[in-house]
């Protein structure tokens, strides 16, 4: 017998629908379906708007399509002229919002988070103890049309054939050619990044440090590519990715970079985490430390550290007879929070994964938790046991709701209860978001 030919699916790349669009979704875009009730993912569209969208992923019969709004036929009064030259369908991926007004993104990303915590933690706004508003940093609040300038660091993607420096379309390795990134913060600008030419590199990423005048480029070069001479418009100490083992070398210059927060300088090195916007890492210290009100003489864990931003900030909260453990699995990280925090005797850092380091150090009790996780969350396992530590408070940090909502949920499984949370528009322009969770034990807030 002859075996059937598999059919391929039909793609739908290119059909255009005038759809009707609906509620905004987690990821940037919005919902909308087509009269055979096939739901569309729309980018470039607005709640409320006639649009006509084009597929730009999918197929017949698929749970869903990606689409971009190509015509409004019917605009938002939210909607404005996008200020960035480079946004629109097909174009830069940095952005998301950019066609809405910056009070309209702000909400816009609000029902993003109201809709994670109904679906994923069964919680209102109410439940969770949230204004249900998203707080621009300081300084933010612009008129529509003018753009804050808030990227410390931007990862352009350089076009091999060019060798010109750009950024990422929506979804695509294909890289946009900008001349200017209008989200970067000035210090990056400043490099000229654009201007130069990258031949031989996969990516450039531009670092510029808040409160200290550090730059740094860090260059991921295409296999068996030579290095370019680095001659930019300031001084910057260059980094390079090893192609085969992932590890970050020194070029020339300092090897790391010095950041300014709550009052402290915290050295990161070999182009690891810091926080984006210039605001954010006070911002959250003060968000955390608001919810957490360390005591004198309390033990903490500083779950995820990076280079310990909120490690420092609770040791000089807890004072000599405070504790604090710090976990964290990047090396340099490690390295580099050991060397910010060595002035504290009572802080230790481990170096692994939370989930397997947090089980062996045999602690049975703490007093407070704060937990920075990255977009996965930290998932049911490791909030089972952060639940029986008896913390008298836990504040989390997440940049992305729907892991937030789902590890709210396995507190509230472990017998915590939210009591606050807030949430900050740090990366404006994009979809992404910031929220700090402050919890208690069930019991002593009942
Ligand atoms: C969102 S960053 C937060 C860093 C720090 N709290 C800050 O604000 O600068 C998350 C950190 O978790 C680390 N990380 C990722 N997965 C981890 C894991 N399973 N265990 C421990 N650390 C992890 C990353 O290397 C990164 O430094």
């Amino acid at each position: 017998m002859q075996a059937e030919p598999t059919k391929s699916p039909v793609s739908l790349v290119g059909e255009e629908y005038e759809v009707e669009i609906g509620p905004v979704a987690h990821g940037g875009h919005c919902i909308a379906r087509t009269a055979e009730g096939q739901v569309l993912f729309v980018r470039h569209a607005l709640p409320g708007e006639r649009v006509v969208a084009r597929v730009t992923e999918g197929e017949e019969g698929a749970r869903f399509l990606r689409a971009d709004a190509v015509r409004i036929l019917n605009p938002s009064k939210d909607r404005i002229e996008a200020p960035c030259p480079f946004a629109g369908p097909g174009r830069c991926g940095g952005c998301d919002w950019q066609h809405a007004k910056p009070g309209a993104q702000r909400r816009l990303k609000a029902d993003v988070i109201a809709e994670q915590l109904q679906r994923l933690a069964g919680l209102t706004p109410e439940e969770a103890g949230w204004d249900g508003t998203v707080v621009p940093a300081e300084g933010d609040k612009l008129p529509a049309g003018e753009v804050p300038q808030w990227r410390t660091r931007v990862q352009y993607a350089v076009d091999a054939s060019t060798g010109k420096a750009g950024l990422r379309r929506h979804r695509s390795h294909e890289v946009e050619p900008i001349d200017h990134c209008m989200i970067a913060a000035a210090g990056v600008s400043e490099l000229g990044i654009e201007k130069r030419d990258w031949t031989g590199m996969e990516s450039v990423e531009a670092i510029a440090a808040t409160g200290s005048q550090d730059r740094q480029v860090v260059l991921t070069p295409r296999p068996g590519a030579r290095l370019p001479l680095v001659e930019l418009d300031r001084p910057v100490s260059v980094l390079r990715v090893d192609e085969k083992s992932g590890g970050v070398h020194r070029v020339h210059g300092r090897p790391f970079v010095r950041e300014r927060a709550d009052g402290r300088t915290y050295r990161v090195g070999g182009g690891g985490f810091w926080q984006v916007h210039p605001k954010a890492a006070d911002t959250l210290v003060t968000a955390v430390m608001q919810g957490l009100l360390p005591r004198k003489g309390e033990m903490a864990l500083d779950l995820y550290c990076g280079v310990g931003l909120f490690a420092g900030a609770l040791a000089d909260r807890l004072g000599e007879q405070g504790a604090v453990l710090g976990i964290e699995s990047g090396k340099r990280a490690v390295e580099d929070a050991r060397h910010n925090l060595a002035d504290f005797p009572r802080v230790r850092i481990e170096q692994g994964k939370v989930e397997s380091v947090l089980p062996r150090t045999g602690i049975t009790e703490v007093d407070l938790i704060v937990l920075d996780p990255p977009r996965a969350g930290a998932g049911r396992k490791t909030v089972a046991h952060l639940s029986g530590l008896g913390a008298r408070r836990i504040a989390y940090v997440a940049c992305d709701p729907a892991a937030l909502a789902r590890d709210l949920g396995y507190f509230r499984e472990g017998g915590y209860r939210v009591r606050t949370l807030r949430a900050f528009d740090l990366f404006p322009m994009t979809h992404h978001v910031e929220c700090v969770a402050v919890l208690e034990p069930v019991a002593k807030g009942a």
